[in-house]
């Protein structure tokens, strides 16, 4: 027992679907690759640490490319559970991604608006190509259009932690993912 399970309402994915859910995107990813040399996966700090960790060593063993690691952090949720729509970033790339396969590796799409404003800096970066691959999406929230080509789960729009998501920094290191009792947020 974690001290957070006394938190969590209700599970909505369990430990084992994440792992069989990012073992089918990594096939998926790999099988569309296959003829590249190389891919550039970039995650979004911080909530999508779990998944890129988790996600590019299952390419690596379904015999995807070489993958190099880069690691963008930008930040529109704060302390509280509604993007402000304000995209500030934290931690640029480290390296030019100018010409490179490239693959956001986000941790979930609410509103879209942090991928909006991504997906355009990426491109002005000149990329060779650019797609996503989010673990979970919350349809019923998008507020801007985003591509996204390579989607885990499509979750209700209700505010979930674990996995890397969190409320006001905490929760990331939740095995599953699950919705908080109210209580919690009158704290
Ligand atoms: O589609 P949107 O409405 O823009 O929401 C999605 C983004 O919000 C969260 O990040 P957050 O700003 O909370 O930073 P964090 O990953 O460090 O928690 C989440 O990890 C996504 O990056
Ligand atoms: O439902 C969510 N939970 C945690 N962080 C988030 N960032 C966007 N949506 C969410
Ligand atoms: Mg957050």
């Amino acid at each position: 027992m974690g001290w957070y399970d006394a938190d969590i309402d209700r599970v909505i994915i369990t430990e084992e679907e994440l792992r069989g859910k990012t073992a089918e995107l990594a096939k998926q990813v790999a099988a569309d690759y296959a003829s590249v040399d190389g891919l550039l996966l970039v995650c979004v700090l911080k909530g999508a640490v779990m998944f890129m960790a988790d996600f590019s060593r299952e390419l690596g063993k379904v015999g995807g490319p070489p993958v190099e690691l880069e690691f963008m952090a930008v930040s529109s949720y704060g302390q509280g559970t509604t993007s402000s729509g304000v995209v500030r970033i934290l931690k640029d790339l480290d390296r030019d991604i100018a010409g490179k396969h490239v693959i956001v590796v986000e941790d979930i799409v609410d509103s879209g608006l942090t991928l909006s404003w991504l997906l355009k800096y990426l491109e002005s970066r000149s990329a060779k190509s650019v797609d996503v691959v989010a673990l979970f999406r919350k349809p019923e929230a998008i507020k801007v259009p985003v591509p996204v080509k390579y989607v885990g789960f499509d979750i209700p729009t209700e505010f979930v932690v674990g996995y890397g998501l969190d409320y006001s920094e905490r929760y990331r290191e939740v095995p599953y993912v699950g919705i908080l009792k109210p209580e919690v947020y009158q704290r």
